[in-house]
């Protein structure tokens, strides 16, 4: 059963009955609120509530506890029992329908629900829209935010839906894991004195934030610089939630025989290191248990497209100012928790929380997106996204739509391609397929881009 931790990310279901669609719009926050409860536990599958209602009661709830677990909406119906009958079920997200045993629409069927008020359809291509198909196929009314139901509360209600979902999201976009770059850093900018010592910058208020946080995610990388310096343990020990594994990223395996992460009594450690590496420096983390995973060439890039390949749905990066600058140089960092501590230690050579990024006018400073200012303790903790949330419900046009739109396309066809759509499969052949691109400079130096558009653009139309 999942714990129950205050939600770190969405805001508190509150309604104004005076707004068109207000009552709707509540009660699916509400499904985003306690779909939010098991983030980390039910990944890769997207966190899913539901509420059910009748004459603006709320008569059952549920929400996924974890992957394999009794569906949120299964648990509401059985909540609610006969009070179903009639009623209406808010869902965040649309039901997965994992395995076409539609298990989640059969109950809400079989119970009598007769509308269903759904936040975002589901992100994944292979599964968008089906559930919705078979709830409309049985009759029941379907609305979906931003799509049947559009106002200013409806606005707010699906930024909650997406919100909870956003590293399945990224994902499904960017085709590595959702990452979160952590740091907590003095008011003069220094993650560590000059000596490297480093605890604590922040308060016990803030690290406790951060093991919620960790709690929240797949994995936790560091990098060399970070074992040999801090002797990091990298657990969640908020009491309850996920535990995420370990993944250290050195190039040289230059690292101590005795350092915390190599017990992996609890929690797993896996090193990903440039092949040949210290061989026997391998075989030793071997022995202790660690995993080791060997790169032709190290880099952020490759190792997250690894991870990607293994599953691995949202990482925090609790690294130094290099590795950081690396992982956001590269593209692969979606999220920033920048925790500020009001203490200033000086220090010419104190380390930073971000590197070189070859930056050399403020213009090109990386702006943070739909950012936000919290005071936990004495610190101030400032969050925001590195990229904008992708888009997750283009309107596809079913067969049908295909042929009343351009009628060369039979629906009887069975495999269209829509090329020039980023959520298609052959989306990878548009220029605005989300897929970051390395292209050599006039130096031969790779730079990478956020898409081939980006590039396009840049070198035809700079002067
Ligand atoms: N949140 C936070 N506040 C500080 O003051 C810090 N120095 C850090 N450092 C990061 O946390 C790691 C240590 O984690 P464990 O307590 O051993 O689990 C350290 O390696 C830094 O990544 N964080």
């Amino acid at each position: 059963m999942a714990a129950s931790f205050p939600s770190p990310i969405i805001c508190k279901a509150t309604t104004n009955n005076n707004h068109p669609h207000a009552l709707d719009s509540f009660h699916v926050r509400r499904a985003a609120e306690i779909a939010d409860k098991s983030a980390g536990l039910t990944s890769p599958h997207p966190n899913f509530g539901c509420v059910i209602a009748t004459a603006g009661k709320v008569v059952g709830e549920g929400y996924l506890y974890a992957q394999g677990t009794k569906p949120a909406e299964v648990q509401a119906v059985e909540a609610a029992g006969e009070l179903c009958r009639g009623a209406t079920a808010y869902l965040n997200m649309e039901p997965g329908d994992c395995h076409g045993d539609r298990t989640a629409v059969s109950a809400l069927v079989k119970a009598g629900i007769t509308r269903v008020v759904v936040g975002i359809r589901h992100p994944l291509q292979h599964l968008r829209s089906h559930a919705l198909r078979a709830m409309r196929s049985e009759g029941l009314q379907v609305d979906v935010l931003g799509e049947d139901l559009k106002s200013k509360v409806v606005e707010e209600a699906l930024k909650s839906c997406l919100i909870v979902n956003a590293p399945l999201i990224y994902r499904a976009a960017s085709r590595v894991p959702f990452s979160v770059l952590k740091y907590a850093m003095t008011l003069d900018g220094k993650i560590a004195a000059s000596s490297g010592h480093a605890s604590w910058i922040s308060s016990k208020e803030s690290r406790y934030r951060v093991f919620e946080l960790r709690g929240r995610s797949d994995a936790i990388v560091v990098g060399g610089n970070t074992v040999r310096k801090d002797n990091p343990r990298l657990t969640a020990r908020h009491g309850g939630g996920h535990v995420p594994i370990r993944i250290v990223m050195s190039r040289t395996l230059n690292l101590p025989e005795v350092a915390n992460l190599w017990d992996v009594s609890s929690v797993p450690t896996i090193v990903v290191t440039q092949r040949g590496a210290r061989k026997n420096f391998q075989k030793f983390l071997a022995s202790k248990g660690v995993e080791v995973v060997e790169f032709d060439i190290l880099n952020t890039r490759d190792v997250m497209e690894y991870f990607y390949d293994r599953g691995y749905l949202s990482i925090l990066w609790e690294c130094g100012g290099t590795l950081a600058a690396s992982a956001i140089s590269s593209g692969i960092i979606h999220k920033v928790f920048a925790f500020v501590a009001p203490k200033i230690i000086g220090g010419k050579n104190a380390p930073t929380p971000v590197g070189e990024l070859g930056m050399v006018e403020m213009t090109q400073a990386l702006d943070l997106i739909d950012f936000s200012y919290e005071q936990i303790g004495p610190d101030m903790l400032i969050s925001g996204f590195l990229q904008p949330l992708p888009d997750p419900t283009p309107v596809i046009p079913s067969v049908d739509e295909t042929y009343a739109i351009d009628p060369s396309v039979t629906p009887y066809e069975s495999s269209i391609i829509f090329f020039y759509k980023t959520w298609d499969l052959y989306g990878a052949f548009s220029n605005f397929s989300p897929h970051p691109i390395q292209m050599p400079d006039e130096n031969g130096d790779y730079q990478t881009w956020s898409s081939v558009e980006h590039y396009y653009q840049v070198t035809t139309f700079a002067a």
